[in-house]
């Protein structure tokens, strides 16, 4: 049985593996995992299924009132809806308005393992053990190819390269919630790394924290 309260962050840069890991942790720990991109990704999709303007604040904000039935849309994982989704989860607004719903899975009874850029410094400060997950930016380009690839969406290598360089750079120079690695968080670099190793190495990172 897990400790009730174990709260496990992990953040990352875009297909560094941070979502497998959480899933991987959430099933060896027994705990409920959320995804947060697929919220701001949700956004995105909304704003463009309804024609809003992303780069306006208002727009989004709007488009987060509509995103309940869009979670499972298989269009979240594009590399068009996560571009978006850089754009708009830069504006305060929208990132008031999902907040609360993180802060409470965050706060739930009986625990949580979250993934997404603000979790360790934002949504959850005081997690139990925060990972911070990244990958040579090449390899993390091949992940995402092959990714979208085997999903059938067709895509080029250098496009996704591009839009994931672009992406870091929007999620770490915003003022609000910026991409950053939290204090007392540990680094997992799993460039070398397969899934099964990635994991293996964050079960031992999070049992260190609980050992302390
Ligand atoms: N260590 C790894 N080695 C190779 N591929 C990986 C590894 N970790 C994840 N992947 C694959 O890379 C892609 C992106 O991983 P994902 O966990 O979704 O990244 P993120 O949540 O950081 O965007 C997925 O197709 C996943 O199966
Ligand atoms: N906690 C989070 C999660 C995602 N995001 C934004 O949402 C976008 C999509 O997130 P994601 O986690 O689905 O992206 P990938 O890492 O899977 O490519 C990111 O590029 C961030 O701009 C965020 O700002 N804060």
């Amino acid at each position: 049985m897990p400790s009730p309260s174990l709260v496990i962050a992990v953040d990352g840069p875009a297909a560094s593996g941070k979502g497998t890991i959480a899933r991987g942790l959430a099933r060896h720990y027994g705990l409920p995992h959320l995804d947060t991109g697929k919220l701001y990704r949700a956004v995105a999709l909304s704003l463009l299924r309804w024609g809003g303007d992303p780069d306006s604040e208002f727009a989004a904000l709007r488009a987060c009132e509509d995103i309940a039935n869009l979670m499972d849309d298989p269009e979240l994982k594009s590399e068009m809806v996560g571009g978006i989704a850089s754009r708009v989860s830069a504006y305060p607004a929208v990132r008031v308005a999902l907040l609360e719903r993180q802060r409470e899975f965050a706060g739930s009874e009986q625990g949580a393992v979250l993934d997404g850029r603000d979790i360790g410094t934002v949504i959850a400060p005081d997690a139990t053990a925060k990972l911070f997950v990244t990958a040579a930016i090449d390899e993390r380009a091949r992940r995402r190819h092959a990714e979208l690839t085997t999903a059938g969406l067709p895509v080029h290598l250098e496009d996704i390269l591009i839009d994931l360089k672009a992406r870091d750079e929007r999620d770490a120079g915003r003022d609000a919630a910026p991409l950053l690695m939290a204090d007392d968080a540990l680094l997992l670099d799993t460039s070398a790394m397969s899934p099964a190793e990635a994991l293996a190495e964050a079960i031992r990172l999070v049992e260190t924290r609980l050992a302390t």
